[in-house]
């Protein structure tokens, strides 16, 4: 969730007071639904221009060495501001009753979150840090009733609760921000909780102490695609493929349920034990779709309208990713659907072929320059036709002339007598020449993933030992649950000093989708 960045600069600032605890039974959510998609989710986020002064660099912006693969985490985080007429966002019931919006102050004891067969920190042993991100860790765990494993996501109350010291925003800028990454938070737990796709990460529980907020995530041992590329360096085209394969079939999915994940990048993909690529880390996408609200009306072009605001509700404006990943829609603070994701993928598949996305540069201030001045990447003669042809329609930076994957997914559109130079492709997705190999059917009902092997077979010869993860990690210290130092106690200057913000975090899968993926 470090994208948070894009948003909003973390002031580390020293903070005081702490949150009441209370028991409360009516707390958490008990997953019966096998994980089936059922529910509401966010709203869409209101119209909002973007200045350019809001995409400016970070004054300590340093120099990103392009010769050495680097975390797009571990850059200088870009203050791109939230635009000033952001429009607080008002919670439906339904995001009420899923825990994104309450008054009341609890989280539940590790007694009655037992009861309903639910875990607590005390259940859990840590066995070694997996990665680090804006908020907090991500630990190797392993449940001391079951001895299964699991990655465990912890995040600081205080780092999202905390406020940020700039003296140019006004209160209602700050809460915006501040309710902002509320409900990001949150969005990372309702969304995984409903959700079960092999190439996305699976969500098992989610628990909140005085500190911290736990998601405990299937344990996907075979490392970020980040890490084999830099052993790697480039990948051939047939790997690429099967990956671009594995990554669409997982963003189809989510936009099918009107979910845009907006955080594609190499750190994200994860391999499995067989190779498959997984799809971690929801911080950042969002409900999209119009299918939330009865109400909503159909308008001209497709284009849906709320029946109360009269305003576009498929389109989001959040200006936030990272930025070598991000569309340029996105980064112009102009409307954006879910077609972001394919530009995402777009740069992720030039990054794997050629050793880094298509737009880079010493610091963010450079990138975005050439993102929104740019002319379409230069992709390198040496690849094949087809994957320049397929590259090129990905990475078009006008909207109206990219695939829309999600329409022309297995069906080509009308056949046009003449084609405009430039036209938006319009033929099948899945029967592009590139995915020539790829048996579709397999992969799309999960069979591909259970019953054959990935391109890269990660080395495990112990899962314990979480080889396949940088030791820049791995190494860190690690004596117990007990924290690193940094804030821990939550700010008692935000207006949401007196709620607790966080009810409604804790969740157990239902005991068949438990079954099904440890069996
Ligand atoms: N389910 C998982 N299995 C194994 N490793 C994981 C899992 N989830 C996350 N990780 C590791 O932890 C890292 C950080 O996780 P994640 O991106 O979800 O955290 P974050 O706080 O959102 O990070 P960032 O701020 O960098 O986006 C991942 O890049 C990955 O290396």
């Amino acid at each position: 969730m470090s994208i948070f960045s894009l948003d909003e600069e973390i002031c580390k600032l020293t903070v005081n007071g702490s949150c009441a605890v209370l028991d409360d039974e009516e707390e958490f959510e008990q997953d019966f639904s096998s994980g089936l998609w059922h529910k509401n989710l966010l709203s869409a986020e209101p119209k909002a221009e973007v200045p350019k002064q809001y995409l400016k660099a970070s004054p300590s912006s340093s120099p990103i060495n392009l010769t050495r693969r680097r975390r797009s985490s571990l850059y200088d985080k870009m203050s791109v501001n939230t635009p000033p007429n952001t429009r607080r966002f008002a919670l439906s019931a339904q995001e009420q009753k899923d825990g994104t919006g309450s008054n009341n102050s609890s989280y539940c004891s590790p007694g009655v979150l037992q009861k309903h067969g639910m875990r607590s920190l005390e259940d859990f042993k840590p066995i070694r840090v997996l990665g680090c991100g804006a908020y907090g860790k991500v630990l190797l765990v392993k449940d001391s009733h079951t001895h299964r494993l699991y990655a465990m996501k912890q995040l600081k109350k205080a780092e999202i609760l905390i406020l940020e010291d700039k003296n140019s925003d006004t209160e209602e800028t700050k809460d915006d921000a501040l309710e902002k990454r509320l409900e990001r938070t949150f969005a990372e737990r309702i969304i995984l909780s409903q959700l079960e796709h092999p190439n996305i990460v699976k969500l098992f529980y989610s628990f909140h102490d005085h500190h911290k907020l736990y998601l405990v995530l299937q344990f996907i041992p075979g490392g970020e695609l980040f890490y084999h590329l830099k052993e790697q360096g480039t990948l051939d085209e047939d790997t690429v493929t099967f990956y671009a394969a594995e990554i669409s079939c997982a963003l189809k999915f989510l936009h099918e349920r009107g979910i845009v994940y907006r955080d594609l990048k190499p750190e994200n993909c994860l391999l499995d034990e067989r190779g498959h690529l997984v799809l971690t880390d929801f911080g950042l996408s969002k409900k999209s779709a119009a299918d939330t609200d009865v109400s909503d009306c159909n308008g001209k072009n497709g284009e849906v309208f709320n029946a109360h605001s009269g305003e576009p509700v498929n389109k989001l404006y959040s200006i936030i990713g990272t930025p070598e990943y991000c569309a340029p829609e996105i980064l112009e603070g102009k409307p954006y659907t879910q077609n972001c994701d394919w530009y995402s993928l777009g740069c992720l598949v030039f990054d794997m072929l050629i050793g880094k996305p298509p737009y880079t540069g010493v610091n963010h201030k450079v990138i975005l320059g050439k993102i929104l001045k740019d002319k379409t990447p230069k992709i390198p003669s040496y690849l094949s036709e087809g994957m320049k042809d397929y590259l090129g329609a990905l990475l078009k930076k006008d909207v109206t002339k990219r695939w829309d994957v999600d329409k022309f997914w297995n069906s080509d559109g009308p056949r046009l007598k003449k084609k405009k130079a430039g036209q938006a492709k319009t033929t099948s997705y899945q029967t592009h020449f590139v995915f020539r190999k790829i048996n579709w059917v397999k992969l799309e009902t999960g069979e591909l993933q259970k019953s054959s092997v990935g391109p890269i077979l990660p080395i495990i010869t112990n899962w314990e030992l979480a080889e396949n993860f940088d030791t820049e990690f791995t190494e860190m210290r690690l004596d117990s649950h007990a924290d690193d130092g940094r804030i821990d106690i939550l700010p008692a200057t935000t207006r949401f000093e007196h709620k607790d913000v966080f009810k409604g975090f804790s969740y157990v899968a239902s005991s068949s989708y438990l079954d099904r993926h440890f069996l």
